[in-house]
């Protein structure tokens, strides 16, 4: 990424060694606790990896890929110095079973984000063809950590290839709606479904983003109200029920969202509520647009009915910052996700380029293997 591009230094997740002694470990902005903190974890096993992940410190899709990336990295690392300091050889055999092992773990922690099982495989992918090579164990492990950093920076180049495709479709004096967080921080680059707002404004365009708050856990307005008020773009917070309020007065031109997983057809899972809007979006003749990279599409599933939906704890639901807003005992329903059938998706945007219906065929098209 241009560093001057951002006015914040947003950095999710990183590669990085202890000041101390020099073990790999994996730094990481916790999101959990934004915005009132700006806290930095310093992760040295796979299991806070697992545990960042699963509980939101880290999270958004493609960061969520690159961070089990990271974690996959990081384990291979830690196993191997744990066999130096021992003297122990550490076998192929072993290395490729803690691979496994450890991506199974990490792969536990988020069914719906795709990115999370398309890293964790191009991880394992990596050692098994560079295995083949009968390299020394201890090459192997920064093949690694290079493929990682790999994922990484081919995840900044994606962002900034969707920013300037989707910034095409945005005019000056635009107002745009936005629900969860698919910017900076869903990413290790300028966002998916922020990013042509960003690269828009930044060519001088002048625009508004209105940011559903996106109950339960908020990352509309802790995360993406910080993120573009840091960044100077004008914005206004509104509650999610808000949406179609101002929708029927006629002040959105369009909506811009970011996906979990996109089905062959074209269908999208995102974050809950997205389907919602694109029903109303729809009555109100207002495109949506997803944006995504091509590591968040599934060609193996036909439709979104096959999409796993993380269903999370009633606590996120019935709390808020700890308080219980609701009576105890009571039922509680809290899937992360939905679906949004794709005739409401007026175009996926992802770094090839913008695709438009048919997305059978046109999804197809794309060259998404990496
Ligand atoms: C570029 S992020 C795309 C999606 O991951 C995002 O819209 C979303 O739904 C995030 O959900 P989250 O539960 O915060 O991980």
């Amino acid at each position: 990424m241009d560093d001057s591009f951002f006015h914040s230094q947003v950095r999710t997740v990183w590669w990085e060694e202890d000041e101390a002694d020099g073990r790999a470990q994996i730094g990481l902005l916790d999101q959990s606790l934004l915005p009132q903190q700006v806290v930095i974890m310093h992760l040295q096993h796979e299991q806070q990896v697992a545990d960042a992940i699963a509980s939101l410190k880290v999270r958004g899709a493609p960061v969520i890929g690159v961070t089990a990336a990271f974690g996959v990295a990081l384990a291979a690392a830690r196993l191997l110095a744990e066999r130096q300091a021992v003297q122990r050889e550490l076998t192929l055999a072993e290395l490729s079973e803690h691979v496994h092992e450890v991506s199974q773990l990490l792969c536990r922690t988020r069914p719906t984000a795709v990115n999370l099982f398309w890293a964790t495989e191009r991880m394992q992918r990596c050692l098994q063809q560079v295995a083949r090579t009968s390299m020394p164990v201890q090459q192997l492990v920064a093949l690694l950590q290079e493929e990682a950093q790999a994922i990484a920076a081919e995840d900044v180049q994606a962002c900034w290839q969707m920013g300037m495709y989707g910034a095409e479709l945005i005019a000056d004096g635009d107002t745009l709606l936005t629900h969860c967080n698919a910017g900076a921080l869903a990413t290790t680059g300028i966002g998916t479904a922020l990013a042509p707002i960003y690269v828009a404004a930044r060519s001088g365009k002048n625009l508004h983003v209105l940011v559903d708050e996106t109950r339960p856990v908020l990352q509309g307005a802790r995360l993406t109200a910080w993120e573009l008020q840091q960044e100077g773009i004008p914005l206004t917070l509104i509650t999610d029920n808000m949406a179609g309020h101002f929708m029927r007065q006629g002040n959105i031109r369009s909506i811009f969202v970011g996906a979990d997983r996109i089905a062959a057809n074209g269908d999208v899972a995102n974050k809950i509520g997205t389907y919602s809007l694109a029903v109303l979006a729809h009555a109100h003749q207002i495109p949506l647009y997803v944006v995504a990279p091509c590591s968040t599409i599934d060609l193996s599933l036909p439709s979104g009915d096959q999409i796993p939906i993380e269903q999370r704890k009633p606590e996120e639901v019935t709390t808020l910052y700890g308080t219980s807003i609701a009576p105890a005992g009571v039922a509680v329903a809290n899937p992360a996700f939905d679906v949004t059938p794709h005739p409401y998706i007026s175009a996926i945007i992802t770094e090839k380029g913008i695709v438009r219906p048919p997305y059978r065929e046109n999804l197809r098209e794309l060259d998404t293997e990496h």
